[in-house]
């Protein structure tokens, strides 16, 4: 469930701005996505011109292209902070609050993006919201299926499978779990949704991220606008 509307050199020129804040010997999650992919690229062409980073991926695709490019990798289990995390979103409100999952990477990205020092999120002007109301991204186990729904409709939401592309049946994350789309219409206390949600047993994670990202790289036409929370 893509949802982006932003433009290729949008996405580059946030990445690539976001890329810059690795330095020498920096622990970086490499995020999941379009946007993050373009963060990657660049760190793999410092890293050609000999810069010492470690990445840690925050999924099977990032891992696959980050080895493609050339970033020297480090596993999730293998850290315990890192310095830098560097993701995309689905959708950052005026309060730095995100939506992630879009690609069914959530769990692991919030794992990672919570143990950086730093949290840097790389979007488009499509991207950004007064307030969240994209359909959030849970990740479900798959015998949990039927009581986590149950749950969600009695927080309000409207859970819809996930569908694969080219695939029948449901995405089965990289943890191999399910994941539900849940519409909550616009959410005006993302907060104490998160809350509720991660209070829901056989629930993974979901892909609200509530006052986690410290800066987002928002890419335009012709720069970089960088909002600070607070
Ligand atoms: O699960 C995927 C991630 O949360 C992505 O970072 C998010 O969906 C944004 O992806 P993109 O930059 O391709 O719009």
């Amino acid at each position: 469930m893509k949802t982006t509307g932003g433009t290729d050199d949008q996405k580059r020129r946030a990445g690539e701005r976001a890329a810059e804040l690795v330095t020498d010997g920096t622990t970086v999650g490499l995020g999941t996505g379009s946007t993050a992919a373009f963060a990657v690229r660049a760190i793999a062409r410092a890293v050609d011109d000999g810069l010492d980073v470690r990445g840690v991926p925050t999924s099977f695709a990032t891992r696959e292209l980050a080895r493609e490019e050339g970033v020297p990798l480090v596993a999730l289990d293998e850290v315990e902070t890192l310095d830098l995390a560097i993701d995309g979103a689905d959708q950052v409100d005026d309060d730095l609050n995100a939506i992630k999952g879009g690609g069914a990477a959530h769990t692991r990205e919030k794992v990672v993006d919570a143990a950086a020092d730093r949290f840097v999120v790389v979007a488009d002007p499509s991207k950004t919201a007064t307030t969240l109301d994209r359909a959030v991204a849970v990740e479900v186990l798959p015998d949990a299926r039927t009581t986590v729904a149950a749950r969600l409709r009695e927080l309000g939401g409207d859970p819809t499978l996930r569908r694969a592309e080219r695939k029948d049946g449901p995405v089965v994350t990289d943890n191999g779990n399910l994941v539900f789309d849940c519409e909550f219409g616009p959410i005006d206390d993302p907060a104490t949704l998160s809350s509720d949600l991660s209070a829901i047993p056989g629930c993974v994670e979901h892909g609200l991220f509530v006052g986690m990202v410290d800066e987002v790289y928002v890419g335009t036409d012709d720069g970089v606008e960088v909002r600070t929370r607070g």
